[in-house]
């Protein structure tokens, strides 16, 4: 069998023994004191790519306590597991990768284009965990490395991406740990660093072309719905033009999603839902102007995303909302005139009312469009300069700005930037989170938003794999999005926030889960017997998401979330709830 990358390295070895022997004594202490110690290298460490691969290797020697620690100390891990860190290791994942895990214990699953003969062998034979017919994967994260985070194509050095997005699953979802599935495609790589280093992992050729990237994924799709038939695919980080032609060919017939183009815009939508409420006294929601720094999958997909607010919120016509979107890429104003071919997803949003005129900075497509929010999604770190956030706070009393591109030094501005050059007026989601702002003249602290898909996947995940969709409908993904704009509590709401606390992820994830639920009921196309008994014949009562039946699906989906301290299997499986 063609060895793809590390796979049968990691797979075949016998070690970890040693390991299971040393570490007998662990078997005394309470989970409290094992999180006690492990927190106190965590942060002894100086380097947050140090604490990443500390992490790592806590995962994967003592999956419980890594997810102990993840839950209860979400904010302070959150960035070191995910981005910004995740970025940071994913630059050096083939440098990294072999001290993340003891020898026989996989990061995820490689396929390389070799591997198309065995695609079924080799899924089948994935086992990291000790097998159990009952706990078989429910969902996968896949990329193919080509674009990750802003940091343009790094190959398999990606791997980190899907294995960052899964533990988010695990500790903002409670999906079981042992049924997550991280995938790296590995279709060559042309990023020229990492053909040109003899550490890389990879296959040591440029990427394959469509005639051999498409057939590759569909090979690997029906492979993996072979295998685990019931598995939710969520497609992540493919560069733009793969992700939405793949969203298109897959969405209506298999159970999947694009988390930058789908997941981005429903997080994004409810971030603005939000933000519209703070403004409305100066800007009827309707009026809104949404102008877009960056047209890839998250620029395009948070745009068609905001088109919900005006087309299912406020009854426009489609035609008229579209109106509402202006898209600026690397040539300036995205116009049907510019002169040149434009890449399919943006011929939708193109503008035809520029008058033959074209914008090319910035700042004059700024003057042009007037904007009353401005969101990035460029990959331009600080791009957004205090003139351009100084323009916007003199157009609008509050200006929306959104630098979403991540990892932070990629953010089209920071959380201080933005403060400083609004007067403390704006209103702020960044994709990676931002430190507090502490306004020195009146020494009130600003907390910052962060608009990051995190908040939806989880919960959306969750959601359908409790009510078993064949697909994942645009409505399940509205329901996420209303149901993460609704989870805000009066005090969050009093402080001004877009997004509840990191800390109530879980509760949040729950909410989530559950409306996505009620809609695919409500659709018709949930399969799962619970999910139909618990909402089929209560539509009514459930569509205010409150009162009793609302609340027993609550406790019904929370009843599913995986939790480290329960005493499950994995305690027959796994020493101390260890892998190896
Ligand atoms: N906050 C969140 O949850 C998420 C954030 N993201 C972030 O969004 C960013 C973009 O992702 P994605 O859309 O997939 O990436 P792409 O690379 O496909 O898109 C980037 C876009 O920015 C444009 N661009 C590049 N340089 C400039 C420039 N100098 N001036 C104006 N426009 C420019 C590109 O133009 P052109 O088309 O001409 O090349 C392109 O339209 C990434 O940083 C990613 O991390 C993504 C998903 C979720
Ligand atoms: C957050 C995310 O999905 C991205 O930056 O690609
Ligand atoms: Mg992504």
């Amino acid at each position: 069998m063609p060895n793809s990358i590390t796979n049968s390295r990691f797979l075949s070895s016998e070690a970890g023994i040693d390991l299971l022997a040393r570490s007998h004594f662990l078997n005394q202490e309470t989970m409290d004191l094992q999180k006690k110690r492990a927190l106190t290298q965590l942060r002894s460490k100086s380097s947050n790519l140090d604490k990443y691969m500390f992490l790592a290797w806590l995962r994967n020697t003592n999956v419980k306590l890594f997810y102990r620690i993840v839950i209860d100390e979400l904010e302070e891990i959150t960035p070191l597991i995910y981005t910004p860190t995740v970025g940071t290791a994913c630059l050096e994942y083939s440098h990294i990768a072999p001290f993340l895990a003891p020898p026989g214990v996989p990061d995820g699953l490689f396929l390389s284009l070799n591997d198309l003969p065995h695609l079924t062998q080799i899924i089948r034979d994935y086992r990291p965990f000790p097998f159990d017919e009952s706990l078989t994967p429910q969902i996968t994260v896949i990329t193919d490395g080509s674009r990750i985070l802003g940091l343009g194509d790094l190959g398999v050095n990606g791997m980190g991406i899907p294995v960052g997005k899964l533990q988010l699953y695990t500790a903002a979802a409670g999906i079981d740990p042992r049924r997550t599935l991280p995938i790296t495609l590995d279709t060559g790589t042309n990023n020229e660093k990492n053909l040109n280093d003899e550490l890389y992992l990879g296959s040591r050729r440029k990427r394959a072309e469509d005639d051999e990237f498409y057939p590759f994924v569909d090979a690997v799709i029906k492979s993996l719905h072979d295998v685990y038939p019931n598995l939710l695919i969520q497609f992540e980080d493919f560069s733009s033009e793969h992700a939405f032609d793949l969203l298109e060919k897959y969405r209506d017939n298999t159970f999947c999603f694009n988390d930058d183009i789908q997941g981005t815009g429903a997080v994004i939508l409810s971030g603005f839902m939000n933000a519209v409420h703070l403004v409305e006294n100066d800007v009827p929601p309707t009026e809104h102007r949404l102008l877009f720094f960056g047209a890839g999958s998250a620029g395009v997909g948070v745009a068609k995303q905001l088109l919900d607010f005006f087309i299912r919120e406020h009854d426009m016509d489609e035609e008229i909302a579209k109106k509402r979107v202006w898209l600026v890429d690397s040539r300036g104003l995205v116009t049907k005139d510019r002169g040149d071919k434009l890449a399919k997803h943006k011929i939708y949003f193109a503008r035809d009312d520029n008058e033959g005129k074209q914008y090319k900075s910035l700042m004059d497509v700024i003057n042009y469009v007037k904007p009353t929010a401005l969101i990035g999604l460029s990959s331009q770190g600080g791009v957004f300069s205090a003139n351009v956030i100084e323009r916007m706070a003199e157009l609008n009393k509050r200006p929306i700005i959104f630098p979403l591109s991540n990892p932070s030094v990629n953010a089209e501005c920071t959380f201080e930037q933005a403060m400083i050059h609004s007067n403390n007026r704006v209103i702020f989601a960044s994709g990676t989170g931002f430190p507090r702002y502490t306004d020195p003249q009146t020494g009130k602290v600003h907390v910052p938003g962060q608009g990051n898909n995190m908040y939806i996947f989880p919960g959306l995940g969750l959601g359908a794999i409790l009510a078993r969709p064949p697909i994942i409908t645009d409505r399940q993904i509205f329901a996420a999005s209303s149901a993460l704009a609704r989870s805000l509590t009066d005090e969050e709401r009093s402080q001004e926030l877009l997004y509840p606390s990191i800390t109530r992820i879980r509760s949040v994830s729950a909410e989530i889960a559950a409306a996505v639920m009620v809609e695919a009921v409500r659709e018709g196309f949930a399969r799962d017997p619970e999910a139909l008994k618990l909402c089929r014949g209560h539509l009514n009562e459930l569509k205010n998401f409150k009162g009793p039946r609302w609340h027993s699906l609550i406790k019904y989906v929370q009843g599913h979330m995986w939790d480290p301290n329960t005493n499950d299997l994995m305690d027959e499986n796994y020493f101390l709830g260890s892998r190896i």
